[in-house]
């Protein structure tokens, strides 16, 4: 990157400035080509541990490690100019300590990422408060945390209960006081959604907890209809692209075994003399 860059990346302060002002608008992406489309109209990118399912076909968020995360940032960072990029830390890499936290986020900020997303509530608070008082912005993660698929049974939407409810409104409360810029929050019910959104500082992002949160978060193969038929009920189908994509490679493979393509101005001549 040239030191007097034309375009400036969005920081986490100016993420942060929105809440109360206009939405967050947030997506996932883990190569060059899609991180260059998003870039033109999300203000971040979150490398999402989700890419364990939707990119490698793994059953679950669980398996994909820090150096695969650490190379997809770098992939998305390479793609982009404007978006502020945020890495999800993976299963494994930030629960044993918070020392173990700052090293595991420290690589991925060595590789380009600007601030990081980890999960938990107030079991985390602590590894917050370390990272962010040590320089590493982070966004939280509470509500539906697919990291704890094997304790939680499935992934379940969450504060549908008043004890519930009361659980994760002291987990965003306690993500806040231990100075999260966000918290994501995910498969909570409207209401919590709505008064955690009123009651923190910390910008709210939403993915399934309705549209009272400070900004809304999807992954991108999802709402562009790439991941299949089984998606999760609180996501909304922007394209289609499956079927994009299956008539292209349709049409280009009745081409090639009709030798249509390729023509004369696809092919290279021998050069005169
Ligand atoms: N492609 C993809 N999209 C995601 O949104 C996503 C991932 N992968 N992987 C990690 C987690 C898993 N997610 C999921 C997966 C399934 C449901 C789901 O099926 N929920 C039920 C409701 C369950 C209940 O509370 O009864 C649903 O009907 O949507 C929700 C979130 C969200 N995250
Ligand atoms: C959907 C977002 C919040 C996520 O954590 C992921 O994609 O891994
Ligand atoms: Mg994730």
């Amino acid at each position: 990157m040239s030191v007097h860059p034309d375009v400036r990346r969005m920081t986490v302060p100016q993420l942060l400035a929105c809440k109360g002002h206009r939405k967050v608008v947030a997506l996932t992406a883990h190569n060059v080509s899609t991180a260059r489309i998003l870039d033109d109209y999300v203000d971040f990118i979150l490398i999402g541990d989700s890419t364990a399912m939707v990119a490698y076909g793994l059953p679950n968020t669980l398996s994909i490690t820090l150096e695969q995360i650490a190379q997809h940032t770098a992939a998305v960072v390479r793609g982009t100019q404007r978006a502020c990029v945020i890495a999800d830390m993976p299963f494994g890499s930030y629960q044993e300590s918070p020392a173990q936290a700052f090293r595991s986020a420290a690589y991925l900020l060595e590789h380009g990422a600007d601030a990081i997303k980890l999960e938990g509530g107030s079991v985390m608070a602590t590894t917050v408060e370390y990272l962010v008082s040590r320089g590493i912005p982070v966004l939280a993660h509470i509500g539906l945390m697919p990291q704890y698929v094997n304790t939680m049974g499935g992934y379940l939407a969450q504060g549908r209960t008043e004890e519930s409810a009361k659980r994760v409104m002291d987990d965003a409360k306690a993500l806040e006081a231990a100075g999260a810029f966000g918290i994501v929050l995910e498969g909570l019910a409207e209401a919590v959604a709505a008064n955690i959104s009123s009651a923190v500082s910390a910008l709210t992002i939403g993915i399934g907890a309705s549209v009272s949160c400070d900004g809304q978060i999807l992954v991108t193969e999802d709402m562009l209809g790439l991941s299949g038929s089984r998606v999760p009920k609180f996501v909304k189908r922007y394209a289609n692209l499956e079927n994009e994509m299956r008539q292209a490679v349709e049409r280009y493979a009745d081409e090639v075994r009709s030798s249509k393509f390729p023509e004369l101005q696809h092919c290279f001549a021998v050069k005169k003399d």
